[in-house]
């Protein structure tokens, strides 16, 4: 397993943030996720000035789907970031957190009116229109309220780019955003005319998750920039603010080679710069929103071994306490991880064995045929990087509580979610 952010090893033990799993798991019990506080604000602040937030004036939104508990939104509003919502749930938090509501972007392909009337109401910056019922519905409310709302239109700009189908959304079979091809989207800011409470300055396109190539992105700039022009020149339209949305890939397995969150921006930038040249106009505010490559590496999930079957010649099922409830990747995207025995980390992988969830399905595997040490019920197993889409995902399949997670740094750890009960499970239930 790479030893990711502060990860370090004392005597045959694994450390997170200075703080032993061993120490973790009997404070805490398991399962438990483990965030790694230094690493996460190292990625932000490398976001912050590769991004050119301060001498250009860009910003990076954290895509809030990837992990957002109120300690996150406190962490990414003290790094000066803005922040990505995608749901009333997400925009409630943020502001239970006292985001500044002016940073905030509000995604979602469906956002409800009652999601809209919060949005309207807490003052978010930018509203991202994803289509024409949306835009009705946006203008209608804001003509009710008196106020007037400055957003971006998404687009489909038919990019392919690399990653598994399910996490692609900048082709044009989609169900996200205005299509570039088809006419949509000038059929949408000729429609503006009609709607005097919404100001549109900004256009928007996430191409998909999970993005090693940079080549897709720089294409997307290229396109991005020529509508800028196109919006001004055929409707006076001055876009000022242009966001390129998240998916930079990061390190799961060996598998993976994902680029620095350094050469991602400079690379954007350097386009942006060029392209905006050619086509003769100003450079404008440029927007990034990664989720995955600020959180992923900086969480883990440690669990406690249990049931061990050896089915000779087979395969040998090792059984922890948690699964597809905590993480529920592996089943839905055949996503790849790797994992060590925190409590024996420096001793040598002898075993080949399946990491499986406790969930009553087949599917439920963590891991398949993963090279590992001598392993014994009562081990501590830890999966790395599983910080992005992990508790943001999880779910009570079998009236399973979620996990806990706690916060890691400099010898110090916090309880940042409370493990849920079993009297939590029925905490919404008439009874
Ligand atoms: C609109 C939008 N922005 C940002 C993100 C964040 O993506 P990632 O976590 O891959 O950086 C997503 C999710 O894919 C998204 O849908
Ligand atoms: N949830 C996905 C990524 C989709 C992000 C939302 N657009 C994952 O775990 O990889």
């Amino acid at each position: 397993m790479k030893l990711q952010g502060t990860m370090s090893i004392r005597e045959n033990e694994l450390y997170i943030g200075g703080v032993s799993c061993r120490e973790l798991k009997e404070k805490y019990q398991t399962p438990l996720y483990v965030f790694d506080e230094e690493l996460v604000r190292n990625n932000c602040r490398e976001y912050v000035k590769h991004f050119k937030v301060n001498e250009n004036n860009n910003k990076v939104a954290y895509a809030g789907k990837a992990f957002l508990p109120i300690h996150m939104c406190k962490i990414i509003n003290e790094e000066n970031l803005y922040l990505d919502v995608v749901s009333g749930g997400e925009l409630y938090t943020a502001h239970k957190s006292n985001f500044p509501m002016e940073r905030i972007l509000f995604h979602g392909s469906n956002k409800t009116i009652e999601e809209i009337d919060l949005g309207i109401d807490l003052g978010v910056g930018r509203f991202v229109v994803d289509n024409y019922y949306e835009l009705d519905l946006l203008q209608r409310i804001c003509e009710r309220k008196n106020t007037k709302q400055a957003v971006y239109f998404r687009i489909t700009p038919g990019i392919e780019a690399h990653t598994h189908d399910y996490i692609k959304t900048g082709q044009i079979d989609s169900k996200f955003g205005f299509a570039l091809s088809n006419g949509d989207l000038h059929d949408a800011i000729e429609s503006l005319k009609n709607y005097n409470n919404i100001e549109l300055v900004g256009i928007h396109a996430h191409i998909g998750s999970q993005i090693f190539d940079v080549e897709p992105y720089l294409d997307e700039v290229k396109i991005m920039m020529n509508l800028v022009k196109e919006i001004k020149d055929s409707y006076n339209i001055n876009i000022t603010e242009v966001d390129l949305g998240g998916g930079v890939g990061v390190y799961y397995t060996q598998d993976d080679e994902p680029r620095t969150i350094k050469e991602f921006c400079e690379q954007i930038i350097e386009k942006s710069q060029q392209v905006c040249q050619e086509i003769g106009i100003k450079v404008p505010t440029l927007i990034i929103e990664p989720g995955r490559s600020i959180v992923a590496n900086a969480g883990s999930t440690i669990y406690t071994v249990g049931s061990i079957k050896d089915i000779k010649d087979v395969r040998t099922y090792v059984s922890v306490d948690g699964g597809m409830t905590d993480n529920i990747r592996p089943s839905l995207y055949q996503a790849g991880y790797e994992c060590a025995i925190a409590n024996k980390i420096g001793q040598d992988k002898t075993n080949q064995v399946t990491i499986a969830g406790k969930c009553c399905e087949s599917g439920d595997i963590l891991i398949t045929d993963v090279d590992i040490m001598d392993i014994e019920s009562g081990d501590i197993l830890i999966i790395a990087s599983t910080g992005a889409y992990g508790y943001s995902m999880a779910s009570n399949y079998n009236k399973i509580p979620k996990p806990a997670v706690v916060s890691v740094q400099n010898g110090k750890n916090k309880l940042i979610c409370k493990r849920q009960s079993y009297e939590d499970l029925l905490h919404l239930e008439i009874l």
